[in-house]
């Protein structure tokens, strides 16, 4: 099958010190796939993130280039084949209202109504369509990111970390709304430091370390020890989960 979306050889470079944040990282996805990419905290995630889309600090370059459907995307793709659900919730608008933000990328018909659809299943009141963005919680701003996000009608979704902040209820609606996104076809690359959450989401798993994708497991070779892993960094994400109770001996 041809891939719907291609990451190849991204780095990403600090214009001062020349030090590669991101080095040399490939990675294709399949339409209909969801790519769990974990990591710990400063491995580069949200930096391949924001590098796919071009949405870098000034201090930092990329090079390597990103195909959707074996062209390179554009600007264009941006919000239409592809959207981002940033890990900041302060990339949402201040200035307006949260209602309007999700209505304006909605393409169907009646999507005011659309709008209100979404906001309730990620369990918001509709009251919260005429509220600024000042006015939520954490959790709520993110939901309306996802909110936002879904309401695209994108082929491919890339969320950064959108469960931090979200009590266990809400997390797994959101988790829920990930899995009937991939049911109805959609491509995901879902970046969480939350192991759990990937594992439990993902078709394959891409383990970043230090800027590098050390390994890209299908989710069913996380199982037992952890023999069919290859990288030691995988096995030991793998055995630090607590329900592995890995003592480290056998
Ligand atoms: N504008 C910048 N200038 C210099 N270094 C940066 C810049 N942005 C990010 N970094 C560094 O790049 C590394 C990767 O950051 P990134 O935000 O991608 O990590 P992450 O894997 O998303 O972490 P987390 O799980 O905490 O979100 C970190 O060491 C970070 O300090
Ligand atoms: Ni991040």
């Amino acid at each position: 099958m041809k891939p719907i979306l291609t990451i190849d050889q991204l780095s990403i470079v600090h214009r001062v010190s020349e030090q590669r944040l991101l080095n040399q990282v490939t990675l294709s996805l399949q339409p209909g796939e969801v790519l769990g990419l974990v990591g710990a905290s400063g491995s580069g995630k949200s930096l391949l993130a924001q590098g796919i889309f071009h949405l870098l600090p000034t201090n930092l370059y990329r090079t390597g280039e990103i195909y959707y459907n074996k062209r390179p995307i554009t600007t264009h793709d941006r919000g239409t084949n592809l959207v981002y659900i940033p890990q900041s919730v302060e990339a949402l608008d201040p200035l307006m209202k949260v209602g309007k933000q999700i209505v304006e990328v909605i393409r169907e018909m009646n999507p005011e109504q659309k709008m209100l659809e979404l906001l309730q299943r990620l369990g918001l009141q509709k009251e919260m369509a005429s509220k600024y963005p000042f006015q939520l919680s954490g959790g709520e701003a993110r939901r309306v990111l996802v909110a936002i996000a879904f309401a695209t009608q994108a082929e491919v979704v890339i969320a950064d970390e959108p469960t931090p902040g979200l009590d266990e209820a809400t997390k797994r609606e959101v988790i829920t709304l990930f899995q009937e996104l991939q049911q109805s076809g959609k491509t995901i690359l879902f970046i969480t430091h939350d192991f759990d959450v990937g594992l439990q989401l993902a078709d394959r798993i891409a383990v970043m370390n230090q800027g590098e994708i050390v390994e890209v497991a299908d989710q069913t070779s996380f199982s037992g020890d952890g023999d069919q892993l290859q990288h030691p960094y995988t096995k030991k994400l793998w055995q630090a989960l607590p329900q592995n109770d890995f003592t480290g001996s056998s």
